[in-house]
């Protein structure tokens, strides 16, 4: 009976394949362990046919249904693997399959492919247009360097002509992959010794598997390429494969987030950053994997900001430490908050409740009235926020004196009174209810660890842009000072809440210890173009507060659609044309789950929620966590759109009313520094929003659009 194996580029495309299609592939697979190879071949629902043209005789494609063709490698040498490779549209399958050519590296002995009609194609026109650059990315490399680290004679003549690392990054998808890779740390300034030894040496087959060695039989090369194919052994591993997620980064991680996820050790806290989609979250995972791995008992605290991102981020450690229970044990994932209120649990055995945001608007409302105080309820409550807690300021004295940093407005002595006064009488009406705000728990649980030994050996940070000063300081206070204490990743350009922290302030200093992602994962470079353009014209303020972050040099390698931006006469209007673009995305093949519908307001989304639910289109809220296996659209507020992803997004409801939504605006007459940060904040909840689409973003408005929008021709 032959044997199957799976390159994961054809987990990529399996991904994305509908039910019944995957279900096609499944009966083909079944084949392939029940059938003899000539079985295989003389089978009329398989269709096993060579590929005419193809660059490798050995290229076959089957069919899965009349759209679908499936492209296989076949063994010619007596060997008896068979590598699914791909699944593609069927009159696409031919020509994909023609211009590939799989060779063994020689150095590592992996099977690899590689577009060999393109790299011909391309090189001579690159070749022509390197002789005028100024410089090339590989020249300091001789080419018996290049070749002792796996090179064959096209790839290296290819690579005389990478001027910069996106062009590298650009050729990447037709070069084969293990010398891609050695290419790419060397990109990433890695020594040809370094990547001999952590990435070429540690593919290379042992010497004691020289039998091997000598077997030049494709089954031995895809036995060789263990990190990019799967071989299957038995129907229930079949099914297993099948079924399991893939995801790439599990496997790989581009040099530059290897190099910051697997880096030994850091001499204090360290911080990385990077736009959207460029994999900070996946970083972070590794981290935690690789401090795991460092000692055997240490524990870890892993935070992010909301609930359903613990969640995924809970599910995406268990994936990649194979459900280790004995690690995963040791990593505590959960929300800043969620921590704060165990540790003011744990040592006073109860917690005051926590207040949501409209009551404590609603307490900020009748401490306002009850004072007669001149100002509004937005503006206490955002100077206690971002002054009083910002800087932990416990007496009158002190606010007295404070430098109200962020702050625009001047208070004279006698108005500090009159807010402190506020502040007091909001406290003691909290206190009275046996609440707090979620801040003021974390202020608690900061004071209360003061003094007691840390819990963690390290703390881990995702979304950490968005964390206040008294979020920081619990999270300081829950590892001792020193090496690998604390690992942050965020993304300033994605704040939007109001926050602005100086990290040092907190005793976190990062200094000489931050690096930058620059590679989207997630979104086509049409989105990610349109979407930084909505940033373009603003400065946005780094992660630590010592100057201000830039996304140059952030790109993305995949490429589709360009975002469709669409006004409308009315809301109904627009949320008709949403539903009907729901319709159609479905058609092409989308499953509901994969598409994310958000606007500024609930409101807007149960309208949206209607109307989807009465056309007959599955449909479920963000907000209930759903299930990743729930069938239906996902809806959200944008602000719990904040570290999703999915392959469609609608931006609904971008009117110039709601975006930026007025009540959230200080006007600039009451504090104009203030005006502007909330301002920035609104526009960088936009960039959020539209930042979630891998494939497809559609925006949309009724009305006049939002000023954040590019001009409507
Ligand atoms: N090296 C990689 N290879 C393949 N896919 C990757 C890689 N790194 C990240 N990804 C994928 O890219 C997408 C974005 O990754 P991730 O969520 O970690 O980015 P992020 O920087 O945290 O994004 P955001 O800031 O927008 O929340 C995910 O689908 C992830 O699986």
């Amino acid at each position: 009976m032959p044997q199957l194996a799976f390159a994961h580029s054809f987990w990529e495309s399996f991904d994305v394949l509908e039910k019944p299609v995957k279900s096609g592939v499944r009966k083909a697979m079944k084949k392939f362990q029940a059938l003899t190879v000539a079985e295989l071949y003389a089978d009329k629902g398989l269709h096993l046919e060579a590929v005419e043209n193809a660059r490798d005789a050995r290229m076959r494609t089957i069919r899965i249904n009349d759209f679908w063709r499936g492209v296989v490698l076949a063994p010619d040498d007596g060997s008896d693997v068979f590598l699914l490779v791909n699944v593609v549209a069927h009159d696409d399958a031919y020509t994909w399959a023609a211009k590939r050519l799989y060779t063994t590296n020689a150095v590592t002995r992996s099977l690899e492919v590689r577009n060999v009609v393109a790299i011909e194609q391309l090189t001579p026109a690159l070749e022509k247009a390197a002789t005028a650059a100024p410089s090339l990315l590989f020249a300091k490399y001789s080419d018996t360097v290049l070749r002792e680290l796996g090179l064959d004679q096209q790839v290296l003549r290819a690579v005389r002509t990478v001027i910069d690392k996106p062009q590298l990054e650009a050729f990447g998808t037709l070069l084969p992959e293990d010398q891609f890779e050695v290419l790419q740390y060397l990109a990433e300034d890695f020594s040809p010794e370094a990547v001999y030894r952590d990435v070429v040496a540690v593919r290379r087959p042992s010497r004691t598997a020289s039998s091997s060695e000598a077997d030049k039989s494709l089954a031995v090369a895809i036995a060789n390429t263990a990190s990019r194919i799967t071989l299957i052994t038995g129907p229930d591993e079949l099914a297993d494969a099948l079924e399991k997620p893939f995801a790439a980064w599990r496997v790989f991680l581009h040099p530059s987030q290897r190099r910051v996820a697997y880096r030994v050790s850091y001499s204090g806290p360290t911080q990385v950053t990077g736009g959207p989609g460029t994999g900070k979250t996946v970083v972070a995972l590794h981290r935690v994997k690789h401090l795991l791995g460092r000692a055997p008992t240490t524990r870890i605290l892993l935070t992010t900001y909301t609930n359903a991102l613990a969640a995924t981020l809970r599910e995406n450690l268990s994936l990649l430490l194979d459900g280790d229970r004995a690690l995963l044990d040791r990593v505590d994932v959960t929300t800043v908050n969620a921590y704060a209120r165990s540790v003011v649990t744990r040592v006073e055995n109860k917690a005051p409740a926590p207040l949501g945001e409209r009551e404590e608007r609603e307490l900020w409302q009748r401490v306002v009235k009850k004072l007669g105080l001149p100002w509004t309820e937005q503006f206490l409550a955002q100077e206690y926020r971002n002054v009083i807690l910002a800087q932990d300021i416990r007496a009158l004295d002190v606010y007295a004196a404070a430098v109200r940093r962020g702050r625009g407005s001047a208070l004279s002595r006698a108005r500090r009174e009159q807010v402190w006064a506020a502040v007091e009488l909001f406290t003691s009406m909290l206190r009275d209810r046996g609440a707090a705000t979620h801040l003021q728990l974390c202020s608690l649980a900061a004071d209360l660890q003061a003094g007691a030994t840390p819990s963690y050996a390290h703390v881990v940070v995702d979304e950490a842009q968005d964390l206040h000063p008294s979020q920081w300081r619990v999270l300081r206070g829950a590892v001792a000072p020193g090496n690998d204490d604390l690992f942050l990743t965020g993304d300033p350009h994605q704040r939007i809440y109001d926050t602005k922290v100086s990290l040092g302030s907190v005793g976190i200093t990062v200094k000489g210890r931050t690096s930058r992602l620059r590679i989207n994962y997630r979104s086509t470079e049409e989105i990610l173009t349109w979407s930084t353009g909505l940033l373009s014209r603003v400065a946005v303020e780094d992660l630590g507060g010592e100057g201000n972050d830039s996304l140059a040099g952030y790109r993305s390698l995949l490429h589709g659609r360009r975002p469709q931006t669409e006004g409308h006469g009315s809301e109904q209007a627009e949320v008709s044309a949403l539903v009907e673009r729901v319709q159609g995305w479905i058609a092409q093949g989308i499953r509901p789950s994969e598409i994310g519908v958000c606007a500024r307001f609930h409101t807007l989304l149960d309208k949206v929620y209607d109307r989807l639910g009465a056309a007959g289109v599955p449909v479920v809220r963000v907000k209930a966590d759903p299930h990743p296996d729930t069938e239906g659209v996902r809806l959200a507020s944008m602000h719990a759109m904040k570290g999703l992803e999915f392959r469609c997004v609608a931006v609904l409801g971008v009117t110039a009313s709601a975006v930026p939504f007025a009540r959230e605006v200080t006007p600039a007459g009451v504090d104009v520094l203030q005006h502007d940060a909330d301002m920035l904040r609104e526009r960088c909840l936009l960039f959020v929003a539209c930042t979630r689409a891998r494939e497809a973003l559609a925006v949309s408005w009724s009305g006049a659009a939002s000023e954040f929008l590019p001009p409507q021709r």
